[in-house]
């Protein structure tokens, strides 16, 4: 981190015309827009906007000497176009020209505007090209509404901040709309993101779910045929008399080898969501926005309720995996940087959707950092130990748990699932018979 100073021109490349048009405020909390850097650390670098020498201090800066540093954002709404945009301008940050930099997400947020989404980019080593490069990016974006806007910030004499903000023209040259000091910000009592995550990334009604997917058949084959399989489902599947017993965690905390056995004890039919009829989706819904990709998760567990209302008539059902896995990797993947920045506990996102068939149990196994990294490393897979590591010690995994461990009716009841299999597995037939009564 630097100090501004030291920079020569900041660039921003907000496309938040609604946003960026509201008069400097100069403080957060205030009518204009404000904007967080979410860093590979746990803290958002936070700023806003000044219509003069405020007296406020700089924000924390983020630009590399003798580099520059550029950034651009989207509209977040929950809208597939808006998300297959902010998808498109990811992968191309991560190609040709930009490879030299370091790209980081952004927000941009305030009283009156709705959530953008977008990136900071770092170039270590200056220069007009990546300037040039984004420019170009934009323009060859095609006809959006509204059009995208370009944010130039520069260092003034003393050293503050400056944001020109540009509009661009398509033919080329660009029209300078304004220019504001930039000033430093306090990261803002709630993350951001979390106001607009039950429409974004955790979907609360099969509707919701629907209404997305339904969107992208022009562009995803497999839409259609996920449809087709949720749309013969009975609507409101009921559970029948047999219990119906979940089982969470993070990926290597022992799911599948406690489901099994649990089936084999009890007698019990198998199921997991995502379910097997659309598992072969599963990939080319994985590289889309997390809009999308949500979306798809959530109507896999719809489609697994009707499987579970008709199996739960014969005999007792486990499953690997339901709503709480969706939601709480939607939770953490939209939610940036530490565990604090979640969604508080009762808020909406942890709640379970009203039309979705509730289980009797849920038991989340949990699992110290150091096990998992055993038993990742000791499954092997196409991972370095490094990367397990990296992943493992991570933030992102402590935000999944945690959000599991908020989840509310029904909450999941958590398993140490540390000691033996054998172990785990009386532990979890304990808990299911004190639950669920003889079986
Ligand atoms: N209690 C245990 N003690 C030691 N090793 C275990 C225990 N339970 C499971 N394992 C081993 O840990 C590894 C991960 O277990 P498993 O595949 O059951 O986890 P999982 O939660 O289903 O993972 P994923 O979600 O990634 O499919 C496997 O190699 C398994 O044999
Ligand atoms: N009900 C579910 C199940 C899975 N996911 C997503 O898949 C990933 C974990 O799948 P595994 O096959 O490794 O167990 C996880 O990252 C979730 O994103 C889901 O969303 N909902």
């Amino acid at each position: 981190m630097l100090h501004p100073s030291r920079l020569g021109r900041l660039t921003l490349l907000p496309r938040a015309l609604s946003a960026m048009s509201a008069p400097p405020a100069g403080a957060s909390g205030q009518a204009g827009p404000c904007f967080a850097v979410e860093g590979p650390g746990s803290d958002l670098v936070c700023f806003t906007l000044s219509a003069g020498a405020s007296g406020r201090p700089e924000p924390r800066c983020f630009v590399p000497a003798p580099g520059r540093c550029y950034s651009l954002c989207v509209p977040a709404a929950p809208s597939v176009p808006m998300a297959r945009l902010h998808r498109r301008l990811q992968q191309r940050l991560r190609q040709g020209p930009f490879g030299r930099c370091r790209v980081l997400g952004l927000l941009c947020y305030g009283a009156q505007a709705a959530l953008e989404k977008g990136f900071l980019i770092q170039d270590p080593q200056g220069g007009p090209e990546t300037e040039r490069a984004l420019e170009e990016l934009l323009r060859g974006l095609g006809e959006l509404p509204p059009p995208p806007l370009l944010g130039v910030y520069e260092a003034g004499e003393r050293g503050e901040l400056w944001q020109c903000l540009w509009a661009l023209r398509g033919a080329g040259g660009r029209d300078l709309l304004r220019r504001a000091r930039v000033v430093a910000a306090e990261e803002p009592p709630l993350h951001p993101a979390v106001p607009g995550l039950s429409h974004a990334a955790v979907f609360h009604s099969l509707e919701a779910a629907r209404s997305v997917v339904e969107q992208c058949t022009s562009f995803i084959p497999e839409a259609t045929a996920v449809l087709d399989l949720v749309d013969k489902c009975p609507k409101q599947s009921k559970k029948g008399e047999f219990p119906v017993i979940v089982i969470e965690g993070l990926d290597a905390t022992g799911k599948t080898t406690v489901t099994q056995s649990v089936n084999d004890s009890l007698n019990a039919l198998l199921l997991r969501s995502p379910p097997a009829c659309i598992s072969q989706w599963r990939k080319t819904f994985d590289d889309e926005p997390t809009l999308i990709r949500r979306a798809f998760y959530a109507l896999g567990n719809y489609i697994v309720a009707s499987e579970i209302a008709k199996a739960s008539t014969k005999s007792p059902v486990v499953v690997d995996r339901y709503w709480h896995s969706t939601a709480a990797y939607a939770i953490a993947t939209e939610i940036s940087g530490k565990v604090q920045n979640l969604p508080p506990a009762h808020h909406e996102v942890y709640q379970w959707p009203e039309d979705l068939l509730k289980p009797d149990l849920v038991l989340l196994l949990t699992v110290s950092p150091e096990e998992r990294i055993r038993r990742l490393q000791g499954r092997g897979l196409e991972k370095t130990e490094e990367e397990t590591e990296l992943e493992a010690n991570s933030l992102f995994p402590q935000k999944v748990e945690e959000s599991y461990k908020r989840m509310e009716n029904p909450r999941c009841q958590e398993v140490d699932a540390s000691p033996s299999r054998e172990e785990v597995l009386r532990t979890v037939l304990y808990l299911i018979k004190k639950h669920c009564g003889s079986l």
